[in-house]
């Protein structure tokens, strides 16, 4: 559906999209993850046609898209600076672009009408669009853009302005929204919650280029990086050197899955891989902070030598500040990581 090969922005001499090359298949929905800065806006502007290219190339089905403007690159746009009309009601702004194809009115009627219901407005169409709460009016910018049936629907920061109630279910009516729809989508984001609920496969950028792509899973699972694991918030990442299926670290010996690479690498043991023992069983520390996280506690503690440690408890079985606790690794959550 899209492939970008060797896509190449240059703002004076700094790339802000560095040889990119990404496959979107059809169907599949795709989230672009990373910091400020790291390219994800550029990324979009340029499969929409808002950015030209320095180097390389934009494919859509197969064609390449050098000289194809914006309206006519069959694309559904949700972005930022794409604000809704104010001085039109909900189906003067649902019905933009299916206007803008030359759709008679019973037409037009007939799809909003449809788009309405299918984002949970149904009804709305003589609402006025400043009378929509936040939630409300991004439902009505994903109604517009779909509505000309597009073949590729992008999406930057879709939920960005909402309260994260509302965002957290909004992802999961999206989600289903597009398994029932057949959308293919591009998003971009920096809230790595919303692209992990919303993805069939992330994309981790890092200063114009891709640092990772894989599944929600397998990228929470692998970090391939140390810069992919602290990006997703992962804290315990010491130096190691890996021998056989044991790992040297400033936390003492810590177990590693066998087939992991050898000798010195970055070390990232998930907070779920360290479990806690009685004090005279394992590496002695002591409790520094819990914080309740919903279902579980996030402790952080302090041993004997090397960086605090990030650990996870169940409610009834937490420690408390300045209690001591023995630290016992377990392999499963441990991740020798690759070079940056
Ligand atoms: N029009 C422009 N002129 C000059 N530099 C630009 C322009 N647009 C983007 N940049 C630079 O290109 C780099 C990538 O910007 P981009 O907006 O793609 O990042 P981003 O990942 O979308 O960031 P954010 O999450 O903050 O929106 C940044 O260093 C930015 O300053």
């Amino acid at each position: 559906m899209l492939k970008l090969d060797g896509a190449t922005v240059r703002f004076r001499q700094r790339a802000a999209l560095d040889a990119v090359d990404l496959e979107v298949a059809d169907h599949e929905t795709v989230c672009v993850l990373g910091p400020s800065g790291s390219g994800k806006s550029t990324l979009l502007r340029v499969v929409a046609g808002l950015q030209p290219l320095d180097a390389g190339r934009v494919l859509l089905g197969g064609a390449d898209q050098a000289g194809v403007p914006v309206h006519k690159r069959g694309l559904g746009l949700m972005f930022q600076d794409h604000q809704l009309f104010p001085q039109r009601d909900v189906a003067g702004n649902v019905a933009f672009g299916l206007r803008m194809r030359g759709a008679s009115r019973a037409e037009q009627a007939a799809r909003v009408g449809e788009l309405l219901d299918l984002v949970g407005l149904p009804g709305a169409q003589r609402r006025a669009v400043a009378a929509l709460s936040g939630g409300e009016q991004q439902r009505v910018a994903l109604a517009r853009a779909l509505a000309p049936s597009p073949r590729l629907l992008m999406l930057d920061e879709p939920l960005g302005q909402l309260d994260r109630t509302l965002r957290e279910r909004l992802v999961v009516e999206l989600r289903s929204l597009f398994g029932r729809l057949g959308t293919t989508v591009l998003a971009v984001t920096h809230d790595q919650g919303e692209a992990f609920a919303l993805a069939d496969r992330v994309v981790v950028m890092r200063d114009g280029r891709i640092a990772q792509t894989g599944t929600p899973l397998e990228v929470w699972q692998r970090p391939a990086s140390e810069f992919v694991a602290r990006f997703l918030g992962f804290e315990n990442v010491v130096p190691a050197t890996v021998t056989g299926t044991v790992a040297a670290t400033p936390w003492g010996k810590v177990p590693v899955a066998s087939g992991s690479p050898q000798g010195e690498a970055r070390l990232l043991v998930r907070p779920g891989g360290v479990r806690l023992v009685p004090a005279r069983d394992g590496l002695p520390c002591e409790v520094v902070s819990r914080t309740f996280r919903g279902n579980h506690v996030a402790l952080r503690l302090r041993p004997g030598a090397g960086p605090l440690l990030e650990a996870e408890c169940e409610l009834s079985a937490s420690p408390e500040p300045g209690d001591a606790v023995g630290v016992a690794f377990a392999a499963g959550g441990v991740v020798v990581l690759g070079e940056e």
